[in-house]
């Protein structure tokens, strides 16, 4: 089975350190996300792993393989890292045909992932005429031209219309199904949670987590339970007393940091305090990325101190 091997990874540009000592590997059949905050590293990472960048240090390999050493690329491995790359002034057959014969893939091949991208009706459009969404449909096609086991795609929801979000995130789906590697770089965060199983972050070129999603969004949420009761003085009186707060209902529930639902099940139940409604809130992909991440983001908007929000 074939993975990707990134192994002390190290990539400078100038004094920019892009990519700082960076180890993890990409394992088949599922779908791993590459997240992390602009400039954190993951577009220059995958272009290492492609060998359009040589490392300052450390190694990205294939199945322990350079991408350089395989001698039919295609055949391998699929990536899509910039939509806008392809020629404008060819048709998008025409752009696969030659990507194709260069790498002595049947012609058939075309014709499939034209179809499979749903730009069969368009092949004969030049490129140029294309939106971004059906740009993006193109990289895709052409990434998928060789029938790869591993699959890199930097973005590829960027510019899509609702249906093409759902059609990639099938695609990635069925494709990790089918026992291949993918790698899904996205901004995305309720995106990214519908279509990944294991998640790497980056922050400022280093790894910050390497695990499946499920167990990275537990390691990375707060408690938090929403109730609604008939008698919201008795319960506040009795959260005060554990150290919570009960605030203002929204639409008639309360929300309450920090405790459990069982906690409050318990606690009410004991005071003879009439519970309507309990439940924990799930925390979301989104909100542990946040709080993972709330240190490392390069560019970040300046933030104003709360006590100067309304001057
Ligand atoms: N060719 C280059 N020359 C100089 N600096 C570069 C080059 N490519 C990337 N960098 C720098 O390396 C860092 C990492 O950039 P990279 O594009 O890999 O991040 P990213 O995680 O893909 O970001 P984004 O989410 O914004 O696409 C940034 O500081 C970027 O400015």
């Amino acid at each position: 089975m074939t993975s990707i091997d990134v192994k002390d990874l190290t990539k400078e540009y100038g004094t920019t350190r892009a990519v700082d000592d960076l180890t993890f590997s990409v394992r088949p059949g599922r779908v791993t996300g590459f997240l992390g905050p602009n400039g954190a590293g993951k577009s220059t990472t995958m272009r290492l792993v492609l060998g359009l960048d040589r490392p300052t240090s450390g190694t990205a390999t294939l199945d322990g393989l350079y991408y350089a050493e395989l001698a039919e690329p295609l055949r391998h491995v699929g990536a899509l890292l910039d939509a806008q790359a392809a020629h404008g002034s060819r048709t998008a057959r025409n752009h696969l045909l030659a990507l194709a014969v260069s790498n002595r893939l049947p012609a058939r091949r075309v014709d499939e992932v034209l179809d499979e991208s749903g730009l069969t009706s368009v092949a004969g459009r030049r490129i140029k005429t294309f939106s971004l969404g059906m740009r993006q449909r193109l990289g895709i096609a052409a990434a998928l031209l060789g029938d790869p086991e591993i699959v890199m795609l930097d973005e590829p929801s960027n510019g899509l219309d609702p249906e093409g979000i759902i059609w990639i995130r099938e695609l990635m789906r069925r494709l990790a199904a089918e026992g291949r590697t993918v790698l899904v770089s996205s901004h995305l965060m309720n995106e990214t949670a519908t279509f990944a199983d294991h998640l790497v972050v980056l922050g400022r070129g280093k790894l910050l987590a390497d695990d499946p999603m499920n167990e990275f969004i537990a390691s990375h949420s707060r408690a938090r339970a929403r109730v609604r009761t008939t008698d919201p003085d008795r319960l506040r009186e009795l959260l005060s007393d554990r150290g919570y707060v009960l605030g203002e209902p929204v639409e008639g529930r309360w929300t309450v940091d920090g405790a459990k639902a069982e906690e409050i099940g318990v606690l009410a139940s004991g005071a003879g305090v009439q519970v309507l409604e309990l439940a924990d809130e799930q925390t979301s992909l989104e909100e542990a990325y946040l709080a993972l991440t709330a240190d490392e983001a390069e560019f970040r908007a300046p933030t104003v101190p709360a006590s100067r929000q309304e001057a």
